[in-house]
């Protein structure tokens, strides 16, 4: 067994382990080393925006989780994807760049994450970004508009959105996020340009910054009270690494909580029921997860769309063969291509359901492999921005291998029961707008036309999956009974440890969660080097 010192140890080399490699290792004095489980993201599937789809289930880059079943879901358990790869979930996710809404980060401060609120995150953002079209901002995460390469179809949705009376937009990161347009995508030169693009690997020139691949934190060590390193795996063979300064958990937030619990902080009565010591009993570690879950209905198309081009051999090839000469083309674009933030009925006080039309449809083979349709269709989804209910991660054994509980708990309180049907019934009045009746061809089942609210319930139970944002399983918050860490994401009553990723989120945010990580993380490491001195 070696044992090595550093200032910082971080674990897992992800949205947010990126972003706390670059900055940490800054100061020259700082030694930091980042541990990830996963290898390297130097493949082409990774790189080519549309490789989303191939790499969504291979277990190589993926530690593939599976909910448990939930009767809510109408018994489903669902495929919870998480990137184990260099760039972590940044490296396999389908790249839409979403900010979030000023109030979900204002309510970031109301529950307690002080300094959060969205006129101190806004800031982040911007400090944080190089906008393709605003060559005047200049930070390390590329956000490019890909609006001049979407497919023509994403137009005809956005005139039906104006026709069913939303706005449409430029940029939904912007002042006003409420209204429909062109995704902007952390995609740069036609290639995908992960959180290991933007951060990692400029840094990875440091002397003073270490990546170890393909190694696995089995558990944190400690001094006392104090977090002073940490145990883990690689090639067979056990490490232990000192850390001087601080442990930063950024594994996500399935692993954040998974490891805080196999070091034995947790809910007391977990820990125990698993054979594990308590060090420091907090109930709330893996409790509060919150996740999106989008409702998606496919349309046969009159017009073209991609499956014309990805749907057929002779058209991918073409594809390929421009990609391969030009960085440019169907391969160069992620599938998320149009969509925002609109509200579903008159009374909400700030846009409550998200958006996107995806100009293809498909079918998902038993083995959860996505074939595109051959002739062309789209497809509509919905997702309420902001779901009241919360889920749990716990551990199902001590062993570090073993995948723990994911519990969701969907559709728990009515008002997310409301909010799928408000979500379903806005898909609905989209299809029917003259603009998209006259390009459409007929609907794939099931059809919305003839649903009623508890059909709407029904299908949304039957069908909607997640989006992949799990976040808020060691949330930030004042104290160790509603909350995991304080608001410098410093964990309640021990020394030496921070979690910094998705977890640390109050509540979800009301788009996609990689921007907010990353925003997170890039505040975080202004909050360690003011507490280094
Ligand atoms: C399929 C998919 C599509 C998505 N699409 C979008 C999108 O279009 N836009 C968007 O904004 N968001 C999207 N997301 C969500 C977004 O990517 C995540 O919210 C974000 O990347 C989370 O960052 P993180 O730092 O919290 O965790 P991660 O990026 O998951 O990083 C955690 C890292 O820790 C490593 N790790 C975990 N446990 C250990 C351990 N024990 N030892 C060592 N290393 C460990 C993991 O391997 C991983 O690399 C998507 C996610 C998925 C999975």
């Amino acid at each position: 067994m070696k044992s090595k010192d550093y200032d910082y140890v971080i674990v897992g080399a992800g949205s947010a382990g990126c972003v706390l490699a670059n900055r940490l290792s800054e100061n020259p004095s700082l030694r930091v080393l980042v541990l990830e489980a996963g290898g390297s993201d130097r493949r082409f599937w990774v790189k080519v925006p549309v490789g989303y789809a191939v790499n969504y289930a291979n277990p190589a880059l993926n530690w593939g989780y599976h909910t448990d079943a939930e009767d809510t879901l109408n018994g489903r358990a669902s495929y919870w994807p998480r990137g184990r790869v260099i760039g972590g979930c940044s490296s396999i996710n389908a790249m839409a760049y979403v900010r979030g809404q000023a109030h979900d980060f204002d309510d970031w401060s109301a529950a307690g994450a002080a300094g959060w609120d969205w006129a101190a995150v806004r800031a982040a953002y911007a400090r944080m970004e190089t906008q393709s079209d605003r060559p005047q901002s200049g930070g390390p995460v590329w956000v490019q508009n890909l609006s001049d390469q979407m497919n023509p179809f994403s137009h005809h949705f956005l005139a039906a959105a104006r026709e069913a009376g939303y706005r449409t937009l430029d940029d939904i990161n912007q002042e006003q996020t409420e209204g429909l347009g062109f995704y902007r995508s952390n995609v740069r030169n036609g290639m995908r340009w992960s959180a290991a693009d933007a951060f990692l690997r400029p840094a990875l020139k440091r002397q003073n910054l270490t990546l170890e691949e393909h190694a696995h934190v089995v558990r944190l060590d400690f001094d006392g009270a104090r977090a002073s390193g940490l145990t883990y795996e690689q090639g067979g063979q056990t490490h232990r690494v000192v850390a001087r300064k601080e442990v930063i958990l950024s594994a996500g937030a399935i692993n954040s909580p998974q490891l805080l619990q196999l070091s034995g902080l947790g809910p007391a009565d977990l820990l125990k029921s698993q054979g594990i010591e308590v060090r420091q009993d907090l109930p709330q570690v893996g409790e509060g997860l919150q996740d999106h879950l989008a409702v998606s209905y496919q349309f046969r198309a009159s017009q073209k769309t991609l499956n014309a081009i990805l749907g057929r051999r002779t058209g991918r090839l073409a594809a390929g063969l421009r990609y391969i000469l030009t960085r440019r083309g169907p391969l160069a674009v992620p599938v998320n291509q149009v969509g925002g933030f609109v509200r579903s009925h008159a009374a909400a006080a700030v846009p409550d359901v998200q958006l996107f039309c995806n100009p293809a449809s498909y079918e998902v083979t038993p083995e959860g492999k996505i074939e595109l349709d051959r002739d062309p269709g789209y497809l509509l989804s919905a997702q309420p921005c902001r779901p009241t209910s919360r889920g749990s991660v716990r551990i199902r054994t001590g062993h570090h291998m073993d995948a723990p509980a994911i519990r969701p708990n969907s559709l728990a309180t009515e008002a997310d029961r409301t909010a799928a049907i408000r979500a379903s019934r806005i898909l609905f009045a989209l299809s029917q707008t003259s603009t998209l009746r006259s390009v459409t061809a007929g609907a794939k089942l099931p059809s919305l036309d003839t649903m009623d609210e508890a059909a709407m319930l029904d299908e949304f139970r039957n069908r909607a999956s997640t989006v992949y944002h799990p976040t808020c399983t060691c949330r930030m918050g004042q104290g160790a009974q509603d909350s995991v860490i304080d608001a410098r994401l410093k964990v309640h009553g021990v020394a030496g440890l921070r979690v910094v990723d998705a977890s640390a989120f109050p509540n979800i945010t009301s788009g996609n969660t990689n921007a907010p990580t990353m925003m997170l993380a890039l505040r975080a490491a202004d909050l360690i080097l003011q507490d280094a001195g």
